[in-house]
């Protein structure tokens, strides 16, 4: 289980740029990684956003239900809209961060699985 974060702040949505594997290497993603053993799917999702932007998230609604994933094999994404409650997003394991505003949804290169995704963020964004 993959769970993901839609970031959103002044009307606009966090994209965050992966480094690695080299197949998914310069592809842009929601925040956000594996569910740990015995750790909810919202739990997860706060640490991994404190390990990997630097920040305190207070998840809003979940967006949609299970999100195949691109590359997995048999994984899902689930993803929830946050806000931020303390901080600043730092690209601590990511090569880059952009807000995105809604007529730049689509000027990074989402990982794949992600695009419908975005879509379904879009009303959120104001
Ligand atoms: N975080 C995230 N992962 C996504 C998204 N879309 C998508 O296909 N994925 C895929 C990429 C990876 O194969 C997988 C997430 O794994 P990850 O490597 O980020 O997980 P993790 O942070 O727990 O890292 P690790 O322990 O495996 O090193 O889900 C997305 O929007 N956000």
């Amino acid at each position: 289980m993959v769970v993901g974060a839609a970031i959103i702040a002044g009307g606009r949505l966090l994209a965050a740029q992966r480094g690695e594997p080299p197949e998914l290497a310069g592809g842009w993603e929601f925040p956000g990684g594996k569910v740990d053993p015995g750790e909810s799917d919202r739990d997860a999702l706060i640490r991994e956003c404190h390990e990997e932007l630097g920040v305190k998230i207070a998840l809003g609604d979940r967006i949609g239900g299970d999100w195949p994933l691109a590359l997995g094999v048999g994984s899902v994404l689930r993803v929830w809209t946050a806000e931020l409650v303390e901080g600043e997003p730092q690209p601590l394991e990511h090569l880059a961060l952009r807000w995105l505003a809604p007529h730049e949804l689509y000027d990074v290169a989402w990982l794949p699985g992600d695009l419908p995704i975005v879509e379904a963020i879009r009303p959120y964004l104001s």
